[in-house]
């Protein structure tokens, strides 16, 4: 049976950023929907490349069919069994894609939520844009998008998984270090 940790938070929380270092200290395979679509993308011959790049740029949920089959893809290929599946489920649409495919052969571990103000996560991918993160998503116009859809789609994704009691929240206000305290304390609780 596979094994799985679903990531949430803010765009900016920190996400991928906590994950590379679960990967070294815990051994899971790190599969980002985002990184995932913008790969996906980028195939010259990809079937939905426009179709993501639309709703990438306007901070808009993918349809999970091609989200979903991207993860369950990737899973197969890894030949591994405990994956961070991060920045997924986003959506009721992502909840159900994943549920109807997906339920029956993998086991939900928990769900990280990385907790942060959305101003010091507006911050953070600014600076990342800044920087060069190539991102066509990290600019002002994007990230009032990805804030809305954040607010509308993924909160309720996060209090469904708190009424089941598998949410583990962190305080992502703080340096990345101090968070990685944080997330240990849950790994080793799991283990
Ligand atoms: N705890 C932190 N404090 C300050 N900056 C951070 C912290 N964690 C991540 N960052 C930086 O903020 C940006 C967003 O982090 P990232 O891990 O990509 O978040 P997400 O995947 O949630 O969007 C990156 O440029 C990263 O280097
Ligand atoms: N489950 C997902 C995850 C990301 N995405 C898309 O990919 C974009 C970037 O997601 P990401 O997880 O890389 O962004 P961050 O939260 O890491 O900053 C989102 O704003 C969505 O447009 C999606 O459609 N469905
Ligand atoms: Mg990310």
């Amino acid at each position: 049976m596979k094994n799985v940790v679903f990531v949430l938070g803010a765009p900016g929380s920190g996400k991928g950023t906590q994950c590379e270092k679960i990967v070294h200290n815990y051994g899971y395979v790190h599969l980002s929907a985002g990184d995932l679509l913008r790969e996906e993308r980028a195939k010259p011959n990809s079937k939905h490349g426009e179709l993501i790049e639309d709703y990438i740029r306007n901070g808009k949920i993918v349809p999970v069919e091609i989200t979903c089959s991207l993860l369950k893809d990737a899973m197969e290929k890894s030949g591994r069994e405990h994956f961070l599946i991060d920045g997924f489920p986003r959506s009721d649409d992502n909840l159900r894609g994943w549920n109807r495919a997906m339920s029956n052969e993998v086991n939900l571990q928990f769900v990280l939520y990385f907790e942060c103000p959305e101003d010091v996560c507006v911050g953070r991918c600014l600076k990342r844009g800044s920087a060069g993160s190539g991102r066509s998503d990290d600019n002002m116009e994007s990230l009032k998008k990805r804030f809305k859809t954040y607010v509308n789609d993924t909160m309720p994704i996060i209090d469904h998984y708190q009424s089941l009691n598998l949410l583990r929240k962190i305080d992502a206000n703080r340096d990345a270090d101090e968070v990685f305290s944080d997330v240990k304390v849950v790994f080793e609780a799991a283990k």
